[in-house]
């Protein structure tokens, strides 16, 4: 049985830099096509009443923050964005294990939960990226292990790029890993500061179970119809 709630096939990432701007996409969308994620940059401009408001509409919301911090600070963090009915909450995994533990006891896994998950390796970041910040093995093999580390702690599943989507299935123990990609690009759009991409048909076919897509669809001339064609295309 799921012990958290439904996640939907896309999330469209709600990064505008105001709420009007979110309010306007938000109006021409469907709860039944798409959730909606809202990150850092609306966070921070309009904060949690637009989350619940989203929440009230019927939309699953993503709520993508990325905890990373000190065990204490990150359960409590958890603790607030569960209250906000959310969908889906992330923490960054290398944050390590006894952080990844406080996150999981803050958010206890039920029906009615969010589903709790933890980023792997960034979908913007490359091997020599990793190389930088002192990661020397393959990228594949440190998003393995932050996903392993992850499925110990207890956590529903990861954020990765759909390039490793297929290995996480046999990391996760658990029969049904929720597996989010970002890093999404309908064939021909540009890949902005994205390295590791792939088309919503080509991540959902590799394994994943949502995938998520912000500048494709913020910038189009018309981002309802590129939303719905999306959504379309993965059903
Ligand atoms: O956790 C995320 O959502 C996330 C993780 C990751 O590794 N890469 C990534 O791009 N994201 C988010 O996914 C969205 C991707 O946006 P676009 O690149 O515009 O499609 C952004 O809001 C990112 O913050």
């Amino acid at each position: 049985m799921r012990m958290h709630r439904a996640q939907p096939s896309l999330y469209v990432a709600l990064d505008f830099p105001d709420r009007a701007a979110a309010e306007n996409l938000v109006a021409q969308l469907d709860p039944a096509d798409c959730g909606l994620k809202v990150g850092k940059e609306l966070f921070t401009r309009a904060g949690p009443e637009l989350v619940r408001s989203l929440v009230d509409r019927g939309f699953a919301v993503f709520l993508d923050l990325k905890f990373h911090d000190i065990p204490h600070t990150v359960a409590q963090a958890c603790r607030a964005a569960s209250d906000l009915g959310v969908s889906l909450v992330n923490v960054h995994a290398s944050g390590g294990r006894a952080m990844l533990a406080a996150a999981r006891a803050a958010i206890p896994p039920g029906t009615d939960a969010p589903a709790l998950i933890a980023v792997t390796v960034l979908t913007s970041m490359t091997e020599a990226d990793l190389v930088d910040i002192g990661v020397n093995r393959p990228l594949a093999d440190q998003v393995s292990a932050l996903a392993r580390l992850s499925c110990e702690a207890g956590l529903d599943g990861v954020v990765c790029s759909a390039w490793e989507a297929t290995a996480m299935r046999s990391v996760f123990v658990q029969p049904d890993p929720v597996i989010v990609t970002p890093g999404i690009r309908p064939a021909g759009s540009a890949l902005d500061d994205q390295s590791r991409v792939m088309t919503p048909e080509e991540a959902i076919q590799a394994g994943a179970t949502s995938i998520v897509v912000g500048r494709p669809i913020t910038r189009a001339q018309d981002p309802a119809s590129v939303a719905h064609e999306i959504a379309r295309s993965i059903r």
